[in-house]
């Protein structure tokens, strides 16, 4: 059985991880905190997991979490680079859902997340969590910075075509136009999540720039070796859950001759949480909610030379607590799908 701890019990990410976790063969769950709530059984606070899980907060402290092997960051920027030099110098193995250990150039994340890194010489060895690209250092890894919700639909999206050799596609002219539930700004209250302002309404925000956009290029840089240019757009759709990113390309002549949909059916054959559906298919947040799946379907509008790649994720799964599962069962050797096997929820 794997020990686990998580560090931020009571947010979305932290509770979503309670849920896939309480029905994780391998897994005992040792410890999850809330600086607030600490002596709280956490099925008082979260009656959707009682008869499950019989655990109560404890405090964020090495204390509490020293008896792990694993233990997940669901918590804000700054709070897991500040304890995980402990907990990896002692064994315990980390996976942060935060972006402390994303962007690997400290200048940027000073620069986007407006607080200096502390950590750098962890920061360089840590893992960037996009699975599906770099599984082989996930599995031997100390501490994964897991990929945020947003990168990880675009480069799943694009992945397929930045591999295939020759390039395919204008790399400098990639647009990503985006569409996320309310959940994946957190539980914390904001105006902008208060039903009143979210509901019934659909805006664009920091379109001048967003703190995913150095991530999304770093990450496509990691998978094709090469510079890339990206518009990213994200969007605030009045629903609780999901993601949907549509992606814009232009085609270059050998992408205008290459079959796309064999190419991305063959580029995940293998991939056991990536679905390429069938050509002309529609992708919805309906058809993943709940679930780890990412559904992929890529359009090719009137034969022209731009494509459009649609993705979708639940952002508080693929994106977050599901994605973290899946890279833990990475580190311990299970298969990735281990407690993993949710349907996506519909209606
Ligand atoms: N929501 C989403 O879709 C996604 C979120 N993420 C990332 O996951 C992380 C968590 O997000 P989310 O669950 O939405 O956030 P929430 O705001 O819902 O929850 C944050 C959690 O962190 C805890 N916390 C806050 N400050 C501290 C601190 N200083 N020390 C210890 N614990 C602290 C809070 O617990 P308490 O106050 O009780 O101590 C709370 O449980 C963030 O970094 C976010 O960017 C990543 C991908 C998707
Ligand atoms: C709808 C919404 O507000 N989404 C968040 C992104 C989700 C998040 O915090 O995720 P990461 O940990 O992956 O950065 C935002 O745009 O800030």
């Amino acid at each position: 059985m794997i020990k686990v701890g998580i560090v931020g019990g009571t947010g979305y990410t932290g509770s979503e991880l309670l849920r896939i976790l309480a029905l994780h063969p391998q897994v005992e769950l040792k410890a999850i905190t809330s600086r607030g709530e600490v002596g709280q059984a956490v099925a008082d606070m979260f009656p959707a997991l009682r008869k499950r899980v019989n655990i109560a907060f404890s405090e964020p402290t090495f204390e509490s979490l020293k008896n792990c092997d694993l233990v997940f960051f669901a918590t804000p920027h700054g709070v897991c680079m500040a304890q995980a030099a402990e907990l990896v110098n002692a064994g315990i193995r980390v996976v942060d859902l935060g972006a402390d250990f994303r962007l690997k150039n400290t200048a940027e994340f000073e620069h986007w997340y407006g607080m200096p890194h502390s950590e750098p010489a962890l920061l360089e060895e840590a893992v960037y969590g996009l699975i599906e690209a770099h599984r082989n250092a996930v599995r031997t890894a100390r501490l994964v910075g897991l990929a945020g919700c947003y990168p990880t639909s675009v480069q799943l999206a694009l992945k397929p075509l930045l591999t295939a050799g020759a390039p395919l596609i204008d790399e400098t002219t990639i647009i990503a136009d985006c569409k996320s539930g309310v959940s994946g700004a957190g539980r914390k209250a904001t105006v902008g999540s208060l039903f009143s302002e979210a509901s019934e309404n659909f805006k664009a925000y920091s379109v001048s720039g967003h703190r995913h956009l150095p991530e999304i290029e770093q990450g496509l840089e990691m998978i094709s070796g090469r510079k890339t240019h990206v518009t990213f757009t994200p969007h605030l759709v009045p629903m609780v859950r999901g993601i949907l990113a549509t992606v814009y390309v232009k085609l270059n002549d050998a992408g205008q001759a290459t079959d796309l949909q064999a190419l991305y059916e063959g580029h995940y054959r293998d991939e056991y949480f990536v679905d390429v559906m069938p050509k002309g298919s529609l992708p919805e947040t309906k058809h993943v909610r709940g679930s780890n799946f990412v559904r992929l379907a890529i359009h090719r509008p009137q034969g022209r030379d731009t494509a459009v790649i649609l993705a979708t994720i639940d952002n508080l799964v693929k994106g977050a607590a599901g994605q973290a599962v899946q890279a833990m069962n990475a580190m311990f050797g299970l298969p990735e799908h281990l407690g993993l096997e949710q349907l996506p929820l519909a209606p």
